[in-house]
C-alpha cells in the first residue's frame, strides 16, 4: 500500500459473519484468471495484511475485493480474503458481495428479483436476489458442484482420541464431525472450545486423510464442521453447526460452503435428494435456507449443485488510508486475539 491510496470499503455481514467489500482504491491484481489473481493476493500478502490485520482488521473480518470479470457471462469478479486463506468460494461472502453490489447501485436492482453472476476464484456462481423497496431481502447462491470425498474415515486427534469424520467439498473443503459425540451441545458459550477442537481436527485430518479436488487446484481441508445430528422442524431437516475457521474462530453464519458440503454427504448417504431442503443454523441463531438443486458429475464423482439462501446487511462504510509516518504499514497480529496458526 502507498500512503496516497485510499481504500473504500462497504461494511457488511451475512447472518452475523463479517464480509466487508472493497469497492474502490485497489486495482485488479495480476493474473489471467480470477483464480490466478487470488493466488497472487495470497502469495503477496500485502493487501491481506493491510485490511485483515490490526489496527484496521481483526480475526473476525473477511474482506472481498471486487475485480473486473474475465468470464463474459459474469457481472463482477470477486476475490475472498479470509483470516488465513484466500479460497475458491464462500457462501456468506457471496451474500455480502451481491448485497453490496445491488444496494449501492453498482449493479442495477430489478424488483422483485435480480439475477447476478459472480465470478469467484472457483468459478461462476449465479445469484438470485430477492429485492424489495431498494433492499436485498434474500440472496440465493447457486454454489459450485459439491461432493463427498470420504465417508466414515477416522483420525487420531491429540487430546480427543479417535474421531470419525466425513470429508466433503462444498465450494471449500470440510472435515465434518458429530458435535454430540465430542460432547458439544453447540451453545454460544462453547465457542472457544469449538474453535480449538475444530482446528485440532482440521490439522489431524489434513495430516492423516487430506483432500485433493479432482479438477481445481485445491488440495487441503480448510475447515472442520462440528455438526449436530439432523433434527426436523416443520418437516425440514435442521443442520445446527459450528465451523472452525483457521487460525481458530467460529463462523457466525451457518456457513454456506459448509451447508453445501453437508448436503453432499447427506445426498451420498441417500438421506437427501434433488429438491430436498435443509436449514443451516449457526450457534448465534443465523439461518441459511439450503436446497439440492441438481445431481451432477465431477470427474466421475457423484456431486450435487446446492443452493444456499440467506440475508446480508450493510453496516457502514469506511475509507482506509495509510499515514506515511505509521510505523506498522502492514498492521500486526498478536496471539491474544489472533490465534497462532498450528
Ligand atoms: O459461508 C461460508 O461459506 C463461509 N463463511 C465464512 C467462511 C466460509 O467461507
Amino acid at each position: 500500500m502507498r500512503p496516497s491510496d485510499v481504500v473504500k470499503i462497504v461494511n457488511c455481514h451475512a447472518a452475523g459473519e463479517v464480509g466487508d467489500v472493497i469497492v474502490g482504491g485497489i486495482e485488479a491484481p495480476p493474473g489471467e484468471t480470477i483464480r490466478e489473481q487470488a493466488r497472487w493476493v495470497a502469495t503477496d500478502q500485502g493487501l491481506r495484511d493491510y485490511v485483515l490485520n490490526e489496527p484496521r482488521g481483526g480475526v473476525f473480518r473477511h474482506v472481498n475485493l471486487l475485480v473486473p470479470p474475465i468470464d463474459p457471462r459474469a457481472d463482477a469478479g470477486w476475490i475472498v480474503m479470509e483470516p488465513e486463506d484466500t479460497p475458491l468460494m464462500s457462501g456468506s461472502n457471496s451474500m455480502c458481495v451481491a448485497t453490496v453490489l445491488l444496494e449501492t447501485g453498482r449493479i442495477r436492482m430489478i424488483e422483485p428479483e435480480t439475477i447476478v453472476r459472480l465470478e469467484a476464484p472457483g468459478g461462476l456462481v449465479e445469484i438470485l436476489a430477492t429485492c424489495r423497496d431498494g433492499r436485498v431481502v434474500e440472496v440465493r447462491t447457486f454454489n459450485l458442484p459439491s461432493f463427498t470425498a470420504r465417508l466414515d474415515a477416522y483420525v487420531e486427534v491429540s487430546g480427543l482420541g479417535t474421531v470419525q469424520v466425513d470429508v466433503a467439498f462444498g465450494g471449500d473443503s470440510f472435515a465434518i464431525v458429530d458435535a454430540h459425540k465430542l460432547g458439544f451441545g453447540l451453545d454460544p458459550s462453547e465457542a472457544l472450545d469449538l474453535a480449538r477442537v475444530g482446528i485440532a481436527i482440521t490439522n489431524a485430518a489434513n495430516e492423516q486423510i487430506g483432500f485433493v479436488h479432482p479438477e481445481k487446484d485445491w488440495s487441503h481441508i480448510s475447515f472442520c464442521q462440528i455438526a449436530a445430528p439432523l433434527f426436523v422442524e416443520d418437516g425440514v431437516p435442521i443442520s445446527l453447526n459450528a465451523v472452525a475457521i483457521q487460525p481458530g474462530k467460529i463462523d457466525r453464519s451457518p456457513c454456506g460452503t459448509g451447508c453445501s458440503a453437508r448436503m453432499a454427504v447427506l445426498s451420498a448417504r441417500g438421506l437427501l435428494r434433488v429438491g430436498d431442503r435443509m436449514i443451516g443454523r449457526s450457534i448465534i441463531g443465523g439461518r441459511f435456507d439450503c436446497k439440492i438443486e441438481e445431481d451432477v458429475d465431477v470427474a466421475g464423482l457423484r456431486a450435487i449443485i446446492p443452493s444456499i439462501a440467506g440475508r446480508a446487511w450493510i453496516t457502514g462504510t469506511q475509507e482506509h488510508r495509510l499515514d506515511e509516518t505509521d510505523p506498522w504499514p502492514r498492521g500486526y497480529r498478536l496471539t491474544d486475539t489472533w490465534p497462532q496458526k498450528q
